[in-house]
C-alpha cells in the first residue's frame, strides 16, 4: 500500500508546530517532513517522532529562508557556507534516523551567470553527496516551478536528471513534487515513468491552488494506481495547502489508511482555524 506523510509546514498549521506530530499520528501517518527541524534539539525531535511512531522523512540542508534565500548550493562566494549548512544537516540527520536532505541551490539574480551556478552546483553536490554516504544519508534534489521560484535554478525534472546522471552517486535522487511538473511540465504520469529511475522522493499538491488530492485538475487515483503498479515502496509526501480544516481534507487518504481520527469519548479534536 501507498504510503504518506505530511510537510508540517503545510499541513496541520492550524496547531503549533510541536502539537502537529500527534496530530499527523492520529490521522494515520506514519512519517512527517519537516523543512527546518534546527530549533529543536536532534535529541528531542527523535523522541517526539518516538513518542507518536514517525518516521522523519526528508529536511532541508539550512539557510536564511526568511531573508528571501531558496539555498545556497549554486551561489558563487558562498562554498565554506554550503558546506558548514551541509554538516549541519547531516549531523541532524544522523540524529533523527537519516532523513533525506533537500538541498536547495537558490535564486540566480540577474548578475549571476546560471552557468556558471550550475557547475557550481555540481560540484557542490558532489562534496555533499560524499560526505552524506559516509552516513548512509540521501540527498534530494526538487526543480521547482517558475510560478513558485521564478529566479530557481532549476525548474524543470530534466535539468535535475542531468545532474544526477553527470554525478552519478547512488545518494542523489530527484524530488517529483506533482505540483511543480504539472504548472511546469503537464503529462504527468508520462513524465513519472520517463525519470522514475532516479526519482527517490515524491511529494502530492494538486494544481490550481496547490491543494489535497480531489480539488483540481490532477487525477490522483490514476497517478497512484501507476505509482502501484511501478511498485514505489517509498514515502508519498504531502506538500499542499488544505482547502479547509486539514483533518476534513483527508478524505482522499481513505484508501491508504489516512482520515480524520474518530472521536472517542473524553478526546476532542483540536480545534481548527483557517
Ligand atoms: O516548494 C517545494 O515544493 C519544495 O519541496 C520545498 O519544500 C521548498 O519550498
Ligand atoms: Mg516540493
Amino acid at each position: 500500500m501507498l504510503k504518506f506523510d505530511p510537510n508540517l509546514r503545510w499541513l496541520f498549521t492550524e496547531l503549533p508546530m510541536q502539537e502537529r506530530y500527534a496530530a499527523a499520528a492520529s490521522a494515520g501517518f506514519g512519517g512527517v517532513e519537516v523543512a527546518f527541524p534546527y530549533a529543536q534539539p536532534a535529541a528531542e525531535m527523535a523522541r517526539v517522532l518516538d513518542d507518536n511512531g514517525l518516521e522523519l522523512v526528508q529536511i532541508l540542508s539550512p539557510f536564511d529562508w526568511d531573508a528571501g534565500e531558496r539555498g545556497i548550493g549554486a551561489l558563487p562566494g558562498r562554498r565554506e557556507a554550503f558546506r558548514a549548512s551541509i554538516r549541519i544537516a547531516l549531523d541532524y540527520s544522523a540524529r533523527v534516523g537519516k532523513p533525506m536532505i533537500h538541498v536547495m541551490p537558490g535564486n540566480i539574480g540577474p548578475d549571476l551567470d546560471p552557468v556558471r551556478c550550475m557547475e557550481l552546483f555540481r560540484e557542490n553536490i558532489a562534496w555533499a553527496a560524499d560526505a552524506a554516504a559516509e552516513d548512509g544519508i540521501t540527498l534530494i534534489l526538487e526543480p521547482c516551478c517558475a510560478a513558485r521560484f521564478p529566479d530557481f535554478l532549476y525548474h524543470r525534472l530534466d535539468e535535475g536528471v542531468e545532474v544526477i546522471r553527470a554525478l552519478n552517486r547512488d545518494n542523489v535522487k530527484l524530488c517529483f513534487d506533482t505540483f511543480h511538473v504539472q504548472m511546469e511540465e503537464g503529462a504527468i504520469a508520462q513524465r513519472l515513468h520517463q525519470v522514475y529511475p532516479y526519482v527517490g522522493h515524491i511529494q502530492v499538491g494538486n494544481v490550481p491552488g496547490r491543494h489535497e488530492p480531489g480539488t483540481g485538475e490532477i487525477h490522483f487515483p490514476y497517478l497512484f494506481s501507476e505509482l502501484e503498479k511501478l511498485g514505489w515502496d517509498r514515502w508519498i509526501g504531502c506538500e499542499y495547502t488544505p482547502s479547509g480544516p486539514t483533518f476534513d481534507t483527508l478524505g482522499w487518504g481513505k484508501p491508504y489508511g489516512i482520515g480524520a481520527p474518530r472521536p472517542r469519548s473524553g478526546f476532542e479534536l483540536p480545534h481548527h482555524s483557517q
